[in-house]
């Protein structure tokens, strides 16, 4: 179990092969998608999406964003973190630069949305988001995105540039074939209730918001 302070694993970059199982047009307020859904088999519930511009250019260097899953965050508007902000800018991006948004499903950084409330409650008593999930006994983060490699080669991009603040999503196409040929930050300023939240991702995380 990882220590608070220790640094934390890389991600595996290994390229998950990614199933494209359905597809239709989404018309939303930022413009329309083409959604796809990726997912082991027919019965997958909770399946990776890929939100496509209609004219995304896959020869291009393609704006891409990979946004996990926060359903306090994305859906209801939480205030604890910056992930619905963060995402409402992506699409909007995405729209402009004709790139893709891929949602993977790894709430709370993988530890899903029962623990992620049982950390928050932790984290109303003094802990902050790392020691939260180490007391929880589980990883700080648990995210793999091989599947997303998988997604954008099955989209047929080679290149991209990419929407983040966070060094390891930068550090998981090392060894594939996807080149990140750019990194473009998304930084959303701190509310009252996202400064301790921010905080650890620079301080304890190391992620890029300065
Ligand atoms: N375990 C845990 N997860 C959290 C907490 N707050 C937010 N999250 C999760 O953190 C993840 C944030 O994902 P992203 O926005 O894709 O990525 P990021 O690591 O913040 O990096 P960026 O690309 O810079 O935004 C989501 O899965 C959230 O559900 C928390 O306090 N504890
Ligand atoms: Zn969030």
């Amino acid at each position: 179990m990882p220590e608070h302070g220790d640094p934390i694993l890389l991600p595996p970059s290994e390229i998950s092969d990614a199933t494209r199982r359905a597809e239709a047009l989404i018309p939303t307020p930022y413009g329309t998608f083409r959604m796809v859904a990726y997912a082991g088999d027919a019965e997958d519930y909770t399946p990776h999406l890929a939100l496509v511009h209609p004219e995304m250019d896959p020869n291009s260097e393609v704006i891409v964003r990979l946004h996990s899953e926060c359903i306090t965050g994305d859906l209801f508007g939480s205030m604890r973190c910056d992930c619905g902000e963060q995402l409402d800018r992506s699409l909007r991006m995405v729209q402009a630069g004709k790139g893709v948004v891929i949602y993977l499903r790894q709430e709370g950084r993988g530890i899903g949305i029962i623990n992620k409330l049982k950390a928050y409650q932790l984290q109303d008593q003094g802990f902050d988001t790392i020691e939260a999930n180490i007391h929880l006994g589980l990883e700080v983060d648990g995210r793999h995105y091989g599947v997303a490699q998988g997604i954008l080669r099955d989209l047929g991009i080679r290149k991209i540039q990419l929407l983040t603040n966070n060094p390891l999503k930068v550090d998981s196409f090392d060894e594939g074939p996807i080149e990140v040929v750019r990194r473009l930050p998304i930084i959303v300023p701190p509310v009252q209730e996202s400064e301790a939240y921010l905080k650890t991702k620079l301080v304890g995380m190391g992620h890029w918001l300065k």
